[in-house]
C-alpha cells in the first residue's frame, strides 16, 4: 500500500455576510468535493493547493493556513490517501473557469446545500470545521 498527499482548500466568498462555498464535481467520479490534487516533488502542502486550486479553476488565490482540516480514506487501487484542506476567502463574484477534462460541474452553495451535496462524510465533517471557523471570523 503506498501513500498519496492530496492538498486543497475550503474556497468560499461572502454572500448576505455568510460563506458561500465552491464545489466541484469529479468528472470521473461524478462526486462533489473541493478544489484538491496531488502534491508534487518537493512541494509544501500550502504550494501544492495553490497550484491545484488555480489548475482546476484559474483562481489565482491566498490560503488562510490558521485552519488546517485532515483527513485520510482508501483508494480503489488499494492506496491510502491522506488530504489536507486549508481554507481560501475569495472576492465575492469572482469567476470561475473549471478545467473541463477533469471536473464536469461547479457551483456555489450555502453550507446547508454544499453539506447536503458533497458525497463523502469525511468532507461534510471538514465543511462542519471549516464553517465554524469562517463564521467565527466573519462575525
Ligand atoms: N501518487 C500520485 N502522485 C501524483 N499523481 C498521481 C498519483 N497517483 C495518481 N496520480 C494521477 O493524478 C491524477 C489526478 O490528480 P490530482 O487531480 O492531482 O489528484 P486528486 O484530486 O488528489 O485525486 P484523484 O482525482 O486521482 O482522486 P480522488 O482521491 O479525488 O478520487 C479517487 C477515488 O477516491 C474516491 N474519493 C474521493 N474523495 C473521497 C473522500 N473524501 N472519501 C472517500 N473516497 C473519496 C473517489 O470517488 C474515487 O473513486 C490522476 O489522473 C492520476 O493518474
Amino acid at each position: 500500500m503506498s501513500i498519496e498527499i492530496t492538498s486543497g482548500a475550503v474556497v468560499y466568498q461572502q454572500k448576505d455576510g455568510h460563506p458561500a462555498y465552491l464545489l466541484l464535481q469529479s468528472a470521473t467520479s461524478n462526486f462533489w468535493g473541493f478544489p484538491k490534487g496531488h502534491v508534487e516533488g518537493e512541494e509544501t502542502l500550502a504550494e501544492a493547493a495553490l497550484r491545484e486550486i488555480h489548475e482546476e479553476t484559474q483562481l489565482a488565490v491566498t490560503l488562510d493556513t490558521k485552519f488546517k482540516g485532515y483527513t485520510e480514506y482508501d483508494l480503489p487501487n488499494g492506496n491510502r490517501k491522506q488530504m489536507t484542506l486549508f481554507v481560501s476567502e475569495v472576492p465575492t463574484g469572482v469567476a470561475v473557469t473549471r478545467q473541463k477534462v477533469e471536473i464536469s460541474a461547479n457551483g456555489w452553495f450555502d453550507y446547508a446545500t454544499a453539506r447536503k451535496r458533497l458525497t463523502y462524510d469525511n468532507l461534510k465533517e471538514l465543511l462542519d470545521q471549516a464553517n465554524d471557523y469562517i463564521e467565527k471570523k466573519l462575525n
